[in-house]
């Protein structure tokens, strides 16, 4: 590492002298004049990513490359979230935690104790599981002025009292419109409460807001993309950004760019960073019919009028849910023997991106995934040179990486000491096409559609990533395909969870493996670390958010309980415990044949509407196996499917999309797959060309 000089050291150094001396900063006093302060805290996470920068990096080093053998548990607790996973970062303020659990619940809790202060439901109709593409999550609350805020999943934005966990002021950020949720976490900014929806998957159109946290009264609005021209634009950006949409294009249907995830914030430049998502409805060809600003972009924006100061692109004309939501990180770097101020993010499309974040500058782009859909990122004009292969307009195409992303929202982390960014990244691709059913089937009989092989190009991995030389310093590859978000610490450590139920610690330097722990249940959150007096503490959310779509994974997620559970460790603790044990239900005994024009409609009703919680390939799922399902299901399944009978735990009703017909078509379906699962091929559906025939052309559900 020879690419940064050493008087970044010296100013460092004398920064960790003045780190361990800060003055404690109660939850009621955090506001702009103490963030400096809270920042140096090393006991302290007082925002999503620690500090405004997002860098994830923990200036503590008393759970280090030689003591972290030690490391046992502090203390658990229950978040009351089995179906869904925790994606939370907690936040600690002067020893309290708080953390959020799925729909948008939240704890605070005595941060050295584990002692419950208060919990607060923002009680989520249960039928609005139905409204997204990825569950019920939600990946954490913000604090400022005494108050905790959080994003509930029906689109409320919602300010607790930090002492008494009650309701103070309850903002309505999406006016309850269908297919926008909230899974974010929102940013306080200069007093300024900022959020974000999702919903672009399904053709919403996406836009983030800021609000008062003082009095939660709307302050600026921001749309990521222009809506119907005839009613006029909504702000300066939409009269530019129109000019790269198709003007012609149906405008009832919103182009997405749902900002569901990243922020990040420079209060010297006084630039709000947003991280924009894809293009909607999922799986179209190209639905903004030209670059289709803003999609999938990074935009500076000043958080005092919401007015735009610059924007990059990362994909233009997006098609293949590359989503720039993805974690940015704000440092500073040497390059070229310029200190230059950079934003750093790995979007899905695979290219790490270092952007000069005072001017928008692209500085560096290059791919840190296996890339197919562009052959590298022109420097001089900024956009990707695209490949044959990125083409699925007319044609099905295996695309590198797929729609989960080379990098999806699960954290990266930056150590200042080794100048490194560490990327949850994996390989993996996806089948995206207008004339197949392609978008469960991910990574299953691809070799019928190309001849690319996928051996050797799935799998999860951590990524040392030196973003001056563009290149990985080193590299963890896994078994697994879901790693989960990652922590950087001064004790030369980087950690990592995996959807295997283990926890891992390796070297910062070198990615040697030091320890691991396991938890029985899948991991996809970063872990935090802080500290209260002298003692370090590492806590974490544990919970998956199954079901995969992939044909890799472990059997973790079937054998141990998804208890969503918070664990905080510290050295010399106690022994961790893993899940418990669970059993599977058997696969449904009816042995009758059943019709195979039923089963190909199953097929596709199932697929459609059911698969994306209840899995795609069976085992694998967290949301029951429904080939396991019970006689006394089986038998309450119109009631369930159609009535809504099991909506408060999530199962909404169907009735509005599915009748009878389709619910036995999907009954049928199940019943053949219990049989040919207990034969033992336990594929989604039978391969053979004549089935596959049957099988009617899917759409996205919801579109
Ligand atoms: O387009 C969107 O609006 C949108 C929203 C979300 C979300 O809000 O969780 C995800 C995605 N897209 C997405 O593409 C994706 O891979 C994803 C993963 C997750 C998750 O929580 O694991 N959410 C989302
Ligand atoms: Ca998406």
């Amino acid at each position: 590492c020879k690419s940064f000089d050493t008087s970044d050291f010296a100013e460092e150094n004398s920064l960790a002298d003045a780190r361990v001396h800060q003055p404690k900063i109660p939850l009621a006093a955090v506001d702009a004049s103490t963030v400096p302060q809270l920042e140096l805290d090393p006991g302290n996470w007082w925002s999503h990513g620690r500090t405004w920068s997002e860098q994830r990096f923990s200036p503590l080093d008393s759970i280090n490359t030689s003591t972290v053998s030690r490391l046992g548990l502090a203390w658990q607790a229950d978040l009351q979230s089995h179906r869904f996973g925790i994606e939370a970062s907690p936040i600690v303020v002067n020893g309290k935690m708080y953390v959020s659990s799925s729909w948008g619940r939240v704890f605070a809790f005595d941060a050295r104790t584990g002692k419950k202060l208060w919990m607060y439901d923002p009680k989520v109709p249960g039928a609005w599981a139905r409204q997204g593409c990825c569950k019920p999550v939600n990946r954490g609350v913000a604090v400022w002025k005494g108050k905790v805020f959080v994003g509930a999943y029906d689109g409320r934005l919602i300010a607790i009292d930090g002492t008494t966990g009650k309701e103070i002021w309850s903002a309505n950020t999406t006016d309850s419109k269908p297919w926008l949720t909230i899974t974010g976490a929102p940013r306080v900014v200069n007093g300024k409460v900022i959020i974000g929806n999702g919903g672009g998957d399904y053709g919403t159109r996406g836009f983030f807001s800021a609000y008062s946290a003082e009095s939660g009264e709307l302050l600026w609005r921001f749309y990521v993309v222009p809506g119907d021209p005839a009613n006029g634009f909504e702000h300066p950006e939409m009269e530019m950004a129109m000019e790269t949409w198709n003007q012609d294009r149906d405008w009832s249907v919103g182009g997405g760019g749902n900002p569901w995830d990243s922020f990040a914030f420079d209060p010297e430049l006084n630039l709000l960073y947003v991280g924009t998502g894809n293009g909607g409805p999922f799986g179209s060809w190209n639905p903004a019919g030209g670059d289709g600003l803003f999609l999938s972009s990074i935009l500076a924006i000043n958080p005092d009028n919401g007015r735009l100061a610059w924007h990059y692109q990362t994909t233009p004309g997006e098609s293949w849910d590359f989503t720039a939501t993805q974690h940015m990180i704000l440092a500073d770097l040497e390059i070229e023997g310029r200190r230059r101020k950079v934003l750093m993010q790995a979007p899905k499309n695979g290219f790490f991106y270092v952007l000069d974040r005072e001017t928008g500058e692209l500085i560096s782009a290059d791919n840190y995934a296996y890339v197919n859909w562009a052959e590298g990122i022109d420097m001089t004009t900024g956009r990707p040179i695209l490949t044959e292969e990125a083409n699925f307009e007319n044609q099905a195409r295996l695309i590198f990486p797929s729609a989960y992303g080379g990098h999806n929202w699960p954290p990266m982390a930056w150590s200042p000491e080794t100048r490194l960014v560490y990327i949850p990244a994996r390989e993996y691709g996806f089948v995206w096409g207008s004339d197949r059913i392609t978008w469960f089937m991910t990574g299953h009989d691809v070799s019928t559609l190309t001849d690319r092989d996928l051996e050797g190009k799935l799998y999860g991995q951590l990524l040392a990533w030196d973003p001056v030389l563009q290149r990985a310093a080193w590299t963890v590859k896994f078994d697994t395909l879901t790693n989960g978000g990652v922590l950087a610490t001064a004790g030369d450590l980087v950690i990592n969870g995996s959807e295997d139920g283990y926890l891992r610690f390796f070297n910062a330097k070198n990615g040697e493996q030091l320890h691991e722990i396991f938890f029985g249940t899948g991991i996809i959150a970063p872990p935090i670390s802080y500290s209260v007096g002298d003692e370090q503490y590492i806590a974490l959310g544990v919970g998956w958010n199954g079901p995969k779509a992939e044909p890799l994974g472990p059997d973790t997620t079937s054998k141990y309980s998804n208890a969503g559970r918070l664990v905080v460790l510290k050295l010399d603790g106690s022994e961790v415990e893993p899940a418990d044990k669970i059993q599977l239900q058997p696969f449904m005994r009816d042995d009758k044949p059943q019709d195979a024009d039923l089963i190909a409609e199953g097929v596709a009703r199932y697929q459609q509407h059911c698969a994306i919680c209840h899995g795609v390939v069976g085992e694998d799922t967290v949301v029951p196996d429904l080939r396991r399902m019970s006689q006394g299901v089986f038998d309450a399944f119109d009631l369930i499917v159609l009535q809504g009978l099991m909506e408060a735990g999530g199962m909404a009703s169907f009735g509005d999309v599915l009748d009878t017909e389709d619910t036995k078509a999907i009954r049928a379906y199940l019943v053949d797959w219990a049989q040919r699962s207990r034969k033992g091929d336990q594929r989604p559906f039978p391969y053979d060309a004549e089935s596959q025939k049957k099988v009617p052309k899917l759409s996205v559900p919801g579109a």
